[in-house]
């Protein structure tokens, strides 16, 4: 690759007939690759959350104790696919970067539980004793809701958990399928003290959020509306609901009910996690959306890629609320059963309400810049239409990379004539190799050398009666020469004035997963690829420009990324073996 530009190459590549400039100064840092992924295992991540192997789907929750933080998780300790006997697997950290993963919290040990242990939420209750209400699967396919709390709470590291001996403390109310009832959320505690928790359901195609209210955590009466409920939105999994502050990016606690917080309200439906943004009336417990679901794709969604099944957390260290979200695979299941593991957890991401009250942004948690390795800068780089500049001398199979672009001719974009349109369907229709005028532009990530292999995340920009629309593709079209696996597009449009603002792109690139964050946290779409060719030191990272206008590069920072610490001993990922003490697993784990 050095080659390449010590000969300062201007050269066509053969794809698509972009030019590729790279005779450009402004790069430093030519250093090897620092590659940490087994060669065997090329779509293992280096950053992204995972269990040494197996299945994993939903975060379970997530909290953090007496400063350490934990993330539960669905996962099946035997195999590689979803199956009967899921757990709740139990991972720790010290910065949301580094993980050790202790023994299995719960496991399928009583009639009310045997078939599966399934999601569910913590709530930190007085005294700051947290307790974990979740799905258990009971020997009837029954879908019940039981409570169970810590065996030792000075283990800052919670390892066991007792499961409440009057198991189960909710079942399906009349009416309510066996198989249609689950996924309790963070509870929150009212004025009079009362504590009030949702869980996910369907009645007659209305999917909704079941609310029960109880005084003591133990004993819960279902009141006698849902809180929330829309029709044709199918089955509500993994609801979520939580208070955001109209006025700042801090996050509060999940009981904070004042004129200062909207509540959102997050539903799992349809492969998608949407939500709505409302205002929260607790004394009739009423949700009244400022827009409700309408099951179009006008609705917002966390994250327009793959991205499932997510929960969020009050980080009351750092003031801020925490979303996880569970980032399935695209291969097949012989795929993942020859990997001998499938699923990703997203990397945790700061949530907060936009200034308008209008949509949620998101943001990677800021103990990312722990990992960043080398990087490379540059400032006002013009790109001209039809050009690609390598970002060069970083790890490009694992890198993070923000670019801020500016655009010089916005009267140049092209007419949108219509609207309602469908994004998604915009980015299939005209992918990355489609040219147009002010777009596409962004970054050709997993790239091999010639672009034949290629995830294109980038912008077009339209004109549209007096405004600019500004929208997002992530096209994985090209990602791999592998067939079999899913390589659908993404695209959702980015709410942001271009007139007013530059446009830009950051993208968390990791062997098999992109995250790219569009308009600072605006738009986030997640990709799942799966490169033959551009694994490892094959893989390139590009800034391209394929519309006909040009456009300046303004800032451009990327960093070759670090590997996080997986940590795991045998005993601690096997509940026969675990002796119960577990700081062995500790091993230098917080010597940094
Ligand atoms: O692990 C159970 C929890 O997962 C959730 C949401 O992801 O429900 C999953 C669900 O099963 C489907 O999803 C599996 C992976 O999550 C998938 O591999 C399986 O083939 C699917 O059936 O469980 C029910 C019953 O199968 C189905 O309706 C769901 O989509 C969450 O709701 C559970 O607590």
């Amino acid at each position: 690759m050095e080659a390449i530009f010590l000969v300062g190459l201007l050269c066509v590549l053969f794809n698509n007939g972009i030019e590729v400039d790279a005779s450009h100064s402004e790069f430093q840092n030519f250093q090897s690759h620092n590659l940490t992924v087994p060669e065997t295992q090329p779509y293992r991540t280096s950053y992204h959350f995972q269990p040494p192997k197996n299945w994993l789907n939903d975060p379970n929750g997530p909290m953090l104790y007496k400063g350490f933080y934990h993330l539960f998780y669905q996962y099946n300790p035997n195999g590689a696919l979803f199956d009967a006997g899921m757990v709740w697997a139990h991972s720790v950290s010290h910065d949301l970067i580094n993980w050790i993963h202790l023994n299995h919290a719960l496991y399928p040990t009583e009639p009310f539980d045997i078939k599966s242990c399934w999601s569910g939420s913590v709530t930190i209750l007085p005294g700051n004793k947290p307790a974990i209400l979740y799905t258990g699967i009971n020997a009837n396919d029954t879908q019940v809701q039981n409570l169970a709390m810590p065996k030792n709470l000075s283990d800052p590291l919670l390892k066991e958990w007792i499961k409440f001996s009057q198991n189960p403390v909710i079942t399906p109310p009349t009416g309510v399928a066996k198989d249609d009832f689950r996924d309790p959320t963070t509870a929150w505690v009212d004025a009079e003290g009362k504590w009030n928790v949702i869980v996910g359901s369907l009645i007659n195609d209305r999917g909704m959020a079941i609310l029960y209210q109880s005084e003591d955590f133990v004993n819960w009466r279902m009141y006698k509306d849902p809180l929330h409920s829309k029709e044709k939105t199918g089955m509500w999994e993994c609801p979520d609901f939580f208070p955001v502050s109209i006025n700042s990016t801090n996050g509060v606690d999940t009981s904070v009910m004042n004129p200062s917080v909207k509540h959102v309200m997050k539903a799992s439906f349809n492969s998608h996690d949407y939500y709505i943004i409302g205002t929260y009336v607790p004394g009739v417990q009423k949700y009244i959306p400022d827009t409700d679901f309408t099951s179009t794709n006008t609705d917002l969604r966390y994250d327009y890629g793959k991205f499932y099944a997510s929960k969020t957390f009050f980080d009351s260290i750092k003031n801020r609320r925490i979303l996880w979200g569970w980032v399935n695979e695209s291969d097949s299941s012989e795929d993942d059963v020859r990997k001998g593991w499938s699923g990703l957890q997203s990397f945790p991401r700061q949530i907060w309400l936009n200034r308008s009250g209008s949509q949620l942004v998101q943001w990677p948690v800021e103990e990312i810049n722990k990992l960043h390795d080398k990087q490379v800068s540059i400032q006002n780089k013009k790109l001209d239409g039809g050009s690609v500049l390598e970002i060069p001398g970083i790890t490009a199979s694992q890198a993070d990379a923000e670019i801020v672009f500016e655009l010089p001719e916005l009267e140049e974009a092209e007419l949108l004539k219509s609207t309602p349109v469908d994004p998604q369907q915009m980015c299939t229709d005209a992918n990355a190799s489609v040219r147009g005028r002010l777009g596409p532009f962004g970054l050709l990530a997993l790239a091999t050398e010639d672009l034949t292999e290629q995830t294109a995340i980038f912008f077009r920009i339209f004109r549209h009666e007096n405004t600019y629309i500004v929208l997002m593709c992530s096209d994985q079209s090209r990602s791999s020469i592998k067939e079999n696996v899913d390589k659908t597009t993404y695209g959702a449009f980015v709410n942001i004035d271009p007139q007013n603002e530059k446009i830009s792109l950051r993208s968390l690139i990791d062997h098999s997963i992109i995250e790219s964050f569009g308009g600072e946290g605006r738009t986030c779409i997640t990709s799942r690829v799966y490169p033959q060719l551009a694994v490892h030191k094959e893989a390139h990272l590009y800034v391209f420009n394929n519309g006909t206008q040009s456009i300046t590069i303004s800032r451009l920072k990327a960093w070759g990324m670090s590997k996080a610490q997986f940590n795991y001993e045998e005993s601690c990922l096997n509940n026969e073996a675990h002796n119960g003490e577990g700081l062995s697993c500790f091993v230098g784990m917080f010597e940094k």
